[in-house]
C-alpha cells in the first residue's frame, strides 16, 4: 500500500522509542489515529479528556524518556496545552500532535465545528509556539517529513514539548519514506575549546573555595547528567544536597548524601550544612518562588557556579554550547579533594526521621499516616507526590536504593499525579507506582483511575483526605478553601463497572491503614485507593512556615512609581 504522512509521522514516533501514545478521538484526528494504530509498535491508550491526556504523556517521558499526545482541534488542544505547559515546566519532551481543519477549509468562507466560529485558523498554532520548543502545521505532503523530523529532533534535543498539526486531509497523502533516524536523534556536544576554558576556570574557583557544595537541581535528569554529577560528588568527595524538585535524582543512600535544601522545609540539616558552605557546584538548578522560600533560600552568585543542559555560568562567566554532563564530568578530571563539608556534615547529620507507631485504635494522625506509606517503599517504588502538604510530607520520606521520586514543583498544577502517575505506570509496570494526592487534587483529574482499571495497573493511591485545601488555607484562608466532600473509596470502586478489579478502602486509625495497604500490595489485577483520614490542621509544620514565607511574598506591595 502507498506510504503516507500518517505513515511516516507513526514510524518516527516509533523509531525514537515510542511504544504507547495517548489519546482522545476526534473527527479532526480519526484517519491519523487509524496510522499510529496500524503501526505494528505503536498502541494507544484512552484517557478521559485531553488535560489528563497531555499529563498521562509527561508521566509516561518521565518513566520513558519521551512521549506523545493525540488531541482534536481546538476543543481538545486548548485542554491539552495546561499538560503542555507541564511539560515546558518540568522539562519534559511531549509530543503533542493535533488535528486540525481539512487544508481546503484554511483560505475559505466555511465556518467550522469546534471552533470560535471564525476564519481564523491560527489561534491554536499561536498559542502552540508559546508553550513548545518547536509548532509545525503539515500543510503540504512534501513538507511534511522535514516539519516532523524537525520537530520531534528539538524535543530530545532541548528536553521540551513541540507541537505538531495535522490537517485531517493529511494523514492519508503520499510522502516519501524516512531516512535514518540518527538524523532526528544524533546527541549536540560541547564546542571543545568552551568545554576546556570553562572547566579551567570553575576548577580554579573550587581550588579557591575552602568548603565546596554540591547541589543537585531539577534540569539534571533532563541533561542525562546524575552520573557526570556523581563522578565530580566523588572525585571531591564534598556534600550533596538536592533541591526539593530534584529528590531522588541522586540516590538518598549515596555516602554524601546530605538532604533536601530547602531553607526551613529541609531535609536531614541540608539547610545547615548549605550554610556552612563557601562555595556551591549547581548543576540544572531551578530558584523560583518556591523552592527559594520568598527568594530568601540560595547561594549568592559570586559563590555559585551551574550549568543548564548546553550552558554554564561562573562567576563573571557564561559559556554557551558547554554541555552539562560533559561540563561535570570534565570537571571531575581536573578537582582534588575538598572534602570539608563532609567532614562538617558528620558531626552534624541528624538521625533519620521515623516515627514511633501510634495507637492502632486511635484516629489517624499525619505522623501515622507517614510512618506506614513509608513502610511500603522499596527500591521498585516510585512516590508521586501531589501539589499540597504531600509536597513536604513527600520530601520526608526516606528512598531507599533504586526507589524514585516524583514531583511537579515548578508547574504545580493540582490534579497532575493521576494523569501523571498513569502514563508513568505505562511506562514501567515492572515498578510499584505509589501517589500520595490531597482531596482537592484528586477532584480535578480523578476520573482518570479509570485508565488503570481498564489496564489492570496495580497503582496505589493514598488520597490524603483532610477536607479542603490545607495549603491554600496556609498561604490564606477564606470560605473557597473549603470543599463538597466525596466518598473517594466508592468514587474508585465505581470504575469498576461490570468487571474491573480496582479496590476502593477507607482507613481512619492505624490498624484500619496497616490492613488497607495489606490488601493494596496483594492486589495485583488493579489499583487500589485508600481513603485516608487526615485532620485539616494535622499538616506538617513546614508548610506552616512556608505557606506564611510565600503568603508575604505574594502580598508584596507593589514598587513605588520610580
Ligand atoms: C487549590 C490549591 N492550589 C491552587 C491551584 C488551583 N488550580 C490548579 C490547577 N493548581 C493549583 N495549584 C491547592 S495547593 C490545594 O491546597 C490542594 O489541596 P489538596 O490536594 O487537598 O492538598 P492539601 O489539602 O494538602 O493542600
Ligand atoms: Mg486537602
Amino acid at each position: 500500500t502507498q506510504f503516507t504522512v500518517g505513515d511516516y509521522l507513526a514510524e518516527r514516533l516509533s523509531q525514537i522509542g515510542i511504544i504507547n501514545h495517548f489519546v482522545v478521538p476526534g473527527d479532526y484526528n480519526l484517519k491519523l489515529l487509524d496510522y499510529l494504530e496500524y503501526h505494528p509498535k505503536l498502541s494507544e491508550i484512552g484517557c478521559c479528556n485531553e488535560l489528563n491526556c497531555a499529563f498521562a504523556a509527561e508521566g509516561y517521558a518521565r518513566a520513558h524518556g519521551i512521549a506523545a499526545a493525540v488531541v482534536t482541534y481546538s476543543v481538545g488542544a486548548l485542554t491539552a496545552f495546561d499538560g503542555i505547559g507541564g511539560a515546558y515546566a518540568e522539562n519534559l519532551p511531549v509530543i503533542l500532535i493535533s488535528g486540525a481543519p481539512n487544508t481546503n477549509d484554511l483560505n475559505s468562507s466555511h465556518i467550522l465545528h469546534h471552533t470560535i466560529g471564525t476564519h481564523n485558523f491560527d489561534y491554536q498554532m499561536d498559542i502552540a509556539k508559546n508553550l513548545t520548543v518547536a509548532a509545525v502545521a503539515l500543510r503540504r505532503a512534501a513538507e511534511a517529513p522535514r516539519l516532523i523530523d524537525h520537530a520531534l529532533r528539538q524535543a530530545i534535543l532541548q528536553h521540551k514539548p513541540v507541537y505538531i498539526e495535522v490537517p485531517t486531509n493529511m494523514a492519508t497523502q503520499p510522502c516519501a519514506k524516512p531516512g535514518p533516524i540518527s538524523a532526528v536523534i544524533e546527541p549536540e556536544t560541547s564546542d571543545k575549546p568552551s568545554l576546556e576554558q570553562a572547566t579551567d576556570v570553575a576548577a580554579d574557583l573550587i581550588a579557591k573555595s575552602e568548603k565546596p557544595i554540591m547541589l543537585a537541581g531539577p534540569k539534571l535528569r533532563a541533561a542525562g547528567a546524575e552520573k557526570a554529577f556523581l563522578k565530580l560528588a566523588e572525585a571531591l568527595d564534598a556534600a550533596v544536597v538536592v533541591q526539593p524538585s530534584a529528590k531522588g535524582f541522586i540516590s538518598e543512600e549515596f555516602k554524601n548524601y546530605a538532604g533536601v535544601y530547602w531553607g526551613l522545609a529541609s531535609t536531614r540539616a541540608a539547610d545547615k550544612i548549605g550554610d556552612f558552605a563557601d562555595f556551591f557546584i549547581g548543576a540544572g538548578t531551578v530558584f523560583n518562588d518556591y523552592t527559594s522560600n520568598g527568594y530568601k533560600v540560595g547561594p549568592s552568585a559570586e559563590q555559585f557556579i551551574d550549568s543548564d543542559y548546553m550552558h554554564v555560568t561562573l562567576p563573571g562567566y557564561e559559556f554557551t554550547r558547554v554541555k552539562m554532563d560533559e561540563f561535570l564530568g570534565r570537571l571531575a578530571d581536573k578537582v582534588s579533594k575538598k572534602n570539608a563539608t563532609m567532614v562538617e556534615y558528620a558531626r552534624i547529620k541528624p538521625a533519620l526521621l521515623n516515627y514511633a507507631p501510634a495507637n492502632p485504635k486511635e484516629l489517624l494522625t499525619r505522623e501515622e499516616l507517614m510512618r506506614q506509606i513509608q513502610g511500603v517503599i522499596d527500591g521498585n517504588t516510585t512516590l508521586y507526590a501531589e501539589t499540597g502538604d504531600s509536597w513536604f510530607n513527600g520530601m520526608q520520606m526516606n528512598l531507599p536504593e533504586g526507589a524514585k521520586f516524583e514531583i511537579e514543583m515548578q508547574w504545580g498544577h493540582i490534579g497532575w499525579s493521576v494523569p501523571s502517575a498513569l502514563g508513568y505506570a505505562v511506562a514501567a509496570p515492572n515498578r510499584r507506582t505509589v501517589i500520595m494526592v490531597g482531596d482537592g487534587s484528586f477532584q480535578l483529574t480523578g476520573q482518570e483511575l479509570a485508565q488503570m482499571v481498564l489496564h489492570k495497573l496495580p497503582v496505589i493511591i493514598f488520597l490524603i483526605n483532610n477536607r479542603g485545601y490545607t495549603i491554600e488555607i496556609q498561604i490564606h484562608d477564606g470560605p473557597y478553601n473549603r470543599i463538597k466532600n466525596w466518598d473517594y473509596a466508592a468514587f474508585m470502586e465505581s470504575f469498576n463497572a461490570e468487571d474491573g478489579k480496582a479496590k476502593g478502602l477507607k482507613a481512619n486509625t492505624g490498624e484500619e491503614l496497616e490492613q488497607a495497604i495489606q490488601i493494596a500490595l496483594a492486589n495485583k489485577e488493579g489499583p487500589t485507593l485508600i481513603e485516608c483520614y487526615n485532620h485539616t490542621d494535622d499538616c506538617t509544620k513546614e508548610l506552616v512556615e512556608w505557606g506564611s514565607t510565600v503568603g508575604a511574598t505574594n502580598a508584596r506591595a507593589p514598587a513605588p512609581d520610580n
